[in-house]
């Protein structure tokens, strides 16, 4: 469960009572003990959690998973750590995950800033997934959003060279503070000039495709790190 930390009063999240169905309940309770990582602050290790050499992925903030599924259950080759906050998010997640027999899904119940900091090594990680992070709209909570310049330097230090940061928002003026932070980190270079088409592996999602009808954008963002940085 995630534990408040007194040093780092700012988080990207508040944690509320959601409604929890009764399907997500009992994915909570029976499949976090098989797929969840507990969170310690102690390092984890990838290759043993997941039983072999493969890419890794972390995926931060993965609302109710589908996504999440999509992406995994399209790339067997691929391993990846998901970390959430929220217990429904968790319970549809673990459902799904058992459903589809996913092999290559691990889900962490924690502030993904801690797990970056205290659990994931230098340069452990292929790729990081941020899809759709909370917007804070209101100017005066601006200082909750997740891609600020200091969260990017850490999540940097934790790709390997080579690997990318993917964000995509459909925030306007969240995805101008995106391109601006990633572009002003030193050890990443956009792989587009500006915003990036969606790739293919990531689906659109129902609310996506809804907000697109409606004629509301999405701006994918995606950085690599450069080799030797
Ligand atoms: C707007 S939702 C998007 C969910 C999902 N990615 C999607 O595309 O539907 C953002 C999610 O990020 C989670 N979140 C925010 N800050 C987080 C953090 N520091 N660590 C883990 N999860 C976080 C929230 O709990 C929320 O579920």
């Amino acid at each position: 469960m995630v534990e408040h930390s007194p040093h780092r009063p700012i988080r990207s999240f508040v944690l509320r009572q959601g409604r929890l169905s009764n399907a997500q309940r009992r994915a909570h309770e029976t499949l976090m003990p098989k797929y969840g990582i507990p969170y310690s602050g102690k390092l984890l290790d990838l290759a043993i959690i997941f039983s072999r050499s493969a890419p890794k992925f972390l995926e931060i903030g993965f609302g109710m998973g589908e996504t999440t599924a999509l992406i995994a259950q399209a790339h067997p080759q691929n391993d990846y750590l998901a970390a959430e906050v929220h217990t429904p998010g968790m319970g549809s997640l673990l459902k799904q995950v058992e459903e589809l027999e996913l092999t290559n899904i691990r889900v962490i119940q924690h502030d993904a800033v801690d797990v970056l900091q205290h659990a994931l090594p230098p340069e452990c990680l292929d790729g990081v997934h941020v899809f759709f992070p909370d917007p804070w709209p209101k100017a005066r909570h601006h200082k909750r959003r997740l891609i600020q310049a200091e969260f990017v330097d850490l999540l940097c230090s934790r790709l390997k060279p080579g690997g990318y940061i993917h964000v995509a928002t459909d925030w306007e003026d969240y995805a101008e503070q995106i391109l601006e932070v990633l572009s002003g980190e030193p050890h990443l270079s956009n792989t587009a000039v500006g915003y990036a088409p969606r790739p293919e592996y990531r689906p659109l999602t129902k609310f996506e495709q809804r907000g697109l009808r409606l004629g509301h954008e999405v701006w994918d963002v995606i950085f690599r790190k450069k080799q030797g940085a």
